[in-house]
């Protein structure tokens, strides 16, 4: 599971290349939400989204670098002054499924699951879409998480934007 976000340029745009990046492993792409900034009030409203994709030829590590590449391509410059600042395109690794269940780790160049997703209703909100069963391993179930505070305060401020759409249809 990987997260999108973009809130600089044609955010909608940078999206659609991140996914057009992704395409041959893609299984399936969220709705896309708009979202108030979270870490860093001070910076234009976000467009969030998130992708399942799948290729057992690659580990978590591989889908970092992907990500990490996709990041530069849309012209991603890092700002080491704000953490969470302004972005043309984010792409996080949000989780990694092994054939013997999720991939977990402490390492600070790749923590997995990220170690803010269970605080973010950007992530778990459209994560729901897709999976509403779904579970954050080490958090519990997303449904529960997005009911509880901190998380259910800002899911209140997240709009869906169906006129925005990644993939046409079809
Ligand atoms: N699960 C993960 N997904 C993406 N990056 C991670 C992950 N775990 C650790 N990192 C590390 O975090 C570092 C900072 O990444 P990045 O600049 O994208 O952070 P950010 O997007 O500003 O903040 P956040 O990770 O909270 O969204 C990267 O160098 C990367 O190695
Ligand atoms: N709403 C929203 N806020 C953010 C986002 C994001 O994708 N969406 N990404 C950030 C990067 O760490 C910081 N804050």
């Amino acid at each position: 599971m990987l997260s999108l976000g973009s809130n600089l340029g044609d955010r909608l745009a940078h999206l659609r290349a991140a996914v057009a990046a992704l395409r041959p492993a893609l299984v399936a792409v969220s709705g896309v939400y708009e979202t108030p900034p979270w870490g860093d009030p001070d910076q234009p409203s976000y467009l969030n989204a998130v992708v399942v994709v799948e290729d057992e030829a690659a580990t978590a590590r591989d889908w970092l670098r992907r990500a990490n590449k996709i990041e530069n391509t849309e012209g991603r410059v890092r700002d080491p002054e704000r953490r969470f600042g302004p972005r043309t395109l984010d792409v996080d690794v949000i989780t990694v499924t092994a054939a013997d269940g999720p991939v977990l780790s402490t390492d600070p160049e790749l923590t997995l699951p990220h170690p803010r997703a269970h605080l973010r209703a950007f992530v778990l909100r459209p994560w729901a879409d897709l999976e509403p069963a779904g579970e954050l391993p080490g958090h519990g179930r997303l449904a529960d998480l997005l009911r509880a505070e901190p998380v259910a305060t800002d899911v209140a401020a997240v709009r869906a934007r169906p006129d925005l759409r990644i993939q046409s249809a079809g």
